[in-house]
């Protein structure tokens, strides 16, 4: 029996990868390093580089390993890129998911978790949002995984397949033993860029509009530490395997921090000033979004470990930091 990770080259599959090698599972990692790396795998799992679209190889592995659930990672994530080649994006996160479900169909997998986003509720407007809001992506990315979650939704009643939806918001941070994190070169993510900057390897840090209807003017966003995502999906898993329904649900903390906010955290933890440049806003950026946790607190024994800026930011400093000497070492 195992668990088959999609994307767990990538920044959060490799998480889910350690999380479920610590609780003991057989882990099989399949990604076709588009965008992941290898070393970010664990030793103790399986690794295929193949993509998830090939129904014939992905067949094999599902039967050759026993595969009984499959966690689905793998994707294009970058929502402006996804404004320029919306078409490459429907392909690679809405064909190619379609794909993955119909060979997990076939093979009689019984539970499949899926990697989905704060970006289907679009501009959520003040409150805490939750899944019953409406669902108004704005850009090709989040509508892509908004697809997804139907084509899952429909294929699970047709089929009996069990699943659940996890729609992160802002994952940020790192392993906190260092095993794993984001390491994609050119990431757009603003803890990750804040703490290149800190460290000296980008120059500045732009802050995408101050003009915005909240308190100090720039964004608010719900940052939620990787770790604790990883720990939602094994606990998800295991809802589904004691019996529990399917679901769809927010993972976030349900609590704000505006750009700037975000910022002095960085500065404090770090004891240095960033240089930071307003900027214009981004395209595409809602004003503030923030996750109602109520669902997933009350579906599963999920008690968030890491909830505290100061730790996501720290992780994602040492993980930097780990970056920048092995490529200098
Ligand atoms: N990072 C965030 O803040 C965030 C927020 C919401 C949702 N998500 C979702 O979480 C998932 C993981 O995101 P991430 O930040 O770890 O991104 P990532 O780019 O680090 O990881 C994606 C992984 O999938 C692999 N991959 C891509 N296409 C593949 C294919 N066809 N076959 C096999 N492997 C393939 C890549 O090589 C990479 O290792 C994605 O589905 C993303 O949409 C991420
Ligand atoms: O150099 C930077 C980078 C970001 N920001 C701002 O910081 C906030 C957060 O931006 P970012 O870290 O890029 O994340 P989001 O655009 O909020 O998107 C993330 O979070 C979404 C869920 O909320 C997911 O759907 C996306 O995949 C994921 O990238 C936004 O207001 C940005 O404008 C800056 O001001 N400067």
């Amino acid at each position: 029996m195992a668990v088959l990770v999609s994307g767990g080259a990538g920044y959060i599959g490799s998480h889910m990868a350690h999380a479920l090698c610590d609780a003991g599972e057989r882990v099989v990692v399949v990604d076709d390093l588009s965008t992941g790396q290898r070393a970010a795998v664990p030793r103790a799992a399986t690794f295929i580089q193949a993509d998830v679209s090939d129904q014939a190889g992905m067949a094999d592995i599902l039967r050759q390993h026993q595969v009984t659930a499959i966690a689905h990672f793998a994707a294009r994530i970058v929502v402006p890129d996804s404004v320029a080649d919306p078409l490459g994006y429907y392909l690679a996160n809405t064909v190619k998911t379609r794909a993955l479900l119909e060979t997990a169909v076939a093979g009689g997998i019984g539970h499949f978790i899926f990697s989905s986003t704060a970006a289907v509720y679009g501009d959520a407007g003040d409150g805490a949002v939750g899944e019953d809001a409406p669902l108004a992506p704005v850009s090709p990315y989040g509508r892509s995984k908004l697809m997804s979650e139907w084509m899952l939704q429909d294929a699970a009643g047709a089929h009996g397949l069990k699943y659940a939806a996890l729609r992160y918001f802002n994952v940020a941070g790192a392993d906190p033993q260092g095993r794993t994190g984001q390491s994609t070169p050119n990431a757009t993510h603003l803890i990750k860029v804040a703490c290149q900057t800190a460290l000296g390897k980008r120059d500045r840090l732009q802050v995408f509009g101050v003009d915005y209807p909240t308190a100090d003017g720039s964004c608010i966003r719900d940052y939620i530490h990787v770790t604790d995502l990883a720990q939602a999906h094994v606990e998800a898993l295991e809802h589904l395997r004691g019996g529990g329904d399917s679901f769809i649900a927010n993972c976030g903390y349900g609590r704000g921090l505006s750009v700037l906010e975000v910022i002095r955290a960085v500065e404090r933890i770090t004891g240095r000033s960033l240089p930071v440049e307003i900027a214009p806003r981004r395209a595409g950026d809602p004003a503030r979004i923030v996750a109602n946790t109520a669902r997933i607190q009350n579906l599963l024994d999920w008690r968030p470990q890491h909830d505290s800026i100061d730790e996501i930011v720290g992780s994602a400093l040492a993980w930097e930091q780990r970056l920048t000497n092995s490529a200098s070492g």
